[in-house]
């Protein structure tokens, strides 16, 4: 690079009180449950980069991949992303990463493909429902879509927990509770279909552990019922809130104001059904597990633990779902044990008052940024789109909300998985997200969030000390991109912990910590086979992205290396 660099290597290194009222934060005729194509940029040598083909354009402004050639001389690039660079420029790559749950509406790999172009980062499959050929199928789909078209989509694996839960309805998908009916919760063990309004309950201490008096929630509020009667295992319950009740719906008990938990707050967080899902997961080769209501971080650990003996080096991030009062007792250490949180609103809510949730979420989202963990915000962002083709004005101003306090993604969960408009619900997240980061930006509302040194060991805290400086000069100059060569993502995820103004492209040789680099904000992953030559691997980055129009000579990049722990600026040649 015979360019104006400037290099420094550094050495190596309670719910609503009166029982039968509606609850007041949701109406009562609300009856559904709460719930890029990478381009593979190939020639046969570096010396080749001048002559190098450019993508087929089709009609909808997609561009076709090109073939591998030589692996040493490709760069894998996220075609949405590459589409969102083209369309917003250089600046306006959108930062918060998008989360989508895969169910009957887009287990297709067409619909899997017009998500994956849409801006799906992660693609999330929900253990609590389907069996595990059918999450097998969907997996399978993504990492083909992946291999094939260049995609750098995660998958996530989403456990399904400890959770009390209703059975089937015999195979309809929902079913409605009217004012007034008394539906008979049971724990009779049935493997037949129960005639109507005999709900199956999946916990064994279910009919002892209720009381007369005691309120029944489901899904956190959808619908609800009084219990008005015990006969051994049978539970009578009258509808106090009519609403549509959903197959294998979420059920809490509620006693005088807050949520009970009786001998199922002494169930394991993760079941045998769980360890037998994550054994799958692992041999499906997931990217994250995220654990439904965790409650402390021994069981992260554990799970860590597991996994590193399980999966033979391959690494899963562990996600903590925050969802449960215990959670909030142990938050800090929890995220501390984690690799990444979801506030699982959906569940929270049904434990907390829906008024505390917003606060909470705010302060995890804090929490995770100074522990420098990605936090995905979940559940009820667009619920009206579930049904509707355009959200609605509060949906927006939550979505923008989180969006401004700078989540690293935004997760879709019935309004993807089986929705009307699956695809119409990611392009409004992707849109929200676009104005509000560009909003951010226009008003230079560098927040005032002092960050507090995470790193333990010396030589992390060198690579740290780098990434805030790169921040801090990337604002200060106007840089047009900051660019990290990173071997285990770290470096990258130091560096969007700083939230800087501009994009962070960030380079790994592998496909797997690319995936998951996928997850955090404002990170541009791409594959590329480095050298130790820092000089070499940014010239054949130039190159190859310049024949891409990704970056053009003049633009102004500081360039970080992990392996090298160096800082330099410099112009693109
Ligand atoms: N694999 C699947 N098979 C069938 N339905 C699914 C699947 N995944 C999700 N769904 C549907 O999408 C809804 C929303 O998904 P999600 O939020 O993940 O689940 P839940 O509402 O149970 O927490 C579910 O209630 C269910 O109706
Ligand atoms: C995301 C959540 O978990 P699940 O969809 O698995 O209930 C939630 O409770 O908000
Ligand atoms: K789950
Ligand atoms: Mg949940």
């Amino acid at each position: 690079m015979a360019t104006a660099a400037r290099t420094l290597h550094l050495p190596a290194p309670p719910k609503p009180s009166s029982p039968s009222s509606h609850h007041p934060l949701i109406p009562s005729h609300i009856r559904l449950r709460r719930r890029s194509r990478v381009h593979r940029i190939a020639a046969s040598s570096s010396s080749d980069l001048t002559s190098f083909p450019e993508p087929t354009p089709i009609p909808n402004g997609v561009y076709v991949p090109l073939a591998a050639a030589h692996p040493a001389a490709t760069i894998d690039v996220d075609a949405a992303t590459e589409a969102e660079l083209r369309e917003n420029g250089f600046r306006s790559t959108r930062r918060t990463k998008l989360v989508c749950t895969v169910g009957p509406a887009t287990c297709g790999a067409d619909e899997l493909e017009a998500l994956a172009v849409g801006g799906m980062n992660v693609a999330r499959v929900n253990m609590c429902h389907g069996d595990r050929e059918w999450h097998r199928g969907v997996i399978r789909a993504v990492r083909k879509l992946n291999d094939e078209k260049g995609f750098a989509v995660a998958v996530m694996m989403d456990t399904e927990g400890s959770e009390i839960h209703m059975g089937d309805l015999g195979g309809a998908p929902s079913a409605k509770a009217e004012d007034g009916e008394v539906w008979t919760f049971t724990i009779r063990s049935s493997d037949t279909s129960l005639p109507d309004r005999i709900i199956h309950v999946n916990y064994d201490g279910f009919a002892e552990d209720v009381k007369v008096g005691d309120e029944l929630f489901v899904d956190g509020g959808m619908a609800r019922f009084e219990v008005i009667e015990k006969l051994g295992p049978d539970v009578k319950c009258r509808c106090t809130d009519p609403g549509l009740v959903l197959a294998r719906a979420n059920l809490t008990i509620w006693r005088d104001g807050s949520v009970v938990r009786e001998r199922n707050a002494m169930l394991p967080t993760i079941s045998s059904k769980d360890w037998l899902d994550i054994d799958f997961g692992i041999a499906e080769g997931v990217d994250f597990i995220a654990v439904s209501f965790v409650k402390s971080a021994e069981v992260i650990n554990h799970l860590k633990s597991y996994i590193t003996a399980r999966s033979g080096g391959s690494d899963i991030g562990v996600i903590a779902k925050i969802e449960s009062i215990d959670a909030l007792k142990n938050l800090e250490e929890i995220i501390r044990a984690s690799d990444g949180v979801m506030v699982a609103r959906g569940d929270l809510g049904a434990q907390i008052p829906l008024e505390q949730v917003p606060s909470i979420q705010q302060r995890i989202v804090k929490m995770c940024r100074q522990l420098n963990k990605p936090v995905i915000i979940a559940s009820q962002l667009l619920e009206s789109m579930i049904e509707y083709p355009t959200p609605t004005r509060a949906e927006v101003a939550d979505v923008s909300e989180a969006v401004r306090q700078r989540a690293d993604a935004l997760m879709l969960s019935g309004e993807s998985a089986m929705g009307r408009y699956p695809e119409k619900a990611l392009s409004v997240l992707r849109s929200v997200s676009l104005r509000i980061e560009r909003w951010w930006r226009e008003q230079k509302r560098h927040e005032a969030l002092e960050l507090y040194n995470v790193s333990s060991s010396f030589s992390d805290k060198i690579s740290e000390e780098i990434c805030n400086s790169a921040a801090k000069m990337a604002n200060n100059l106007g840089v047009d991109a900051v660019f990290v060569y990173t071997k285990d993502g770290h470096m990258a995820s130091l560096l969007s912990r700083c939230r800087p103004d501009c994009p962070i492209f960030a380079f790994t040789s592998s496909t797997s910590v690319r995936r998951r680099l996928n997850l955090q904000w404002g990170l541009i992953p791409f594959r590329l086979s480095d050298s130790d030559d820092m000089e070499s691997n940014l010239n054949r980055t130039f190159s190859l992205l310049k024949a891409r129009g990704m970056v053009q000579s003049g633009d102004l990049v500081i360039a970080l290396c992990d392996t090298l722990q160096s800082i330099q600026v410099m112009n693109v040649p």
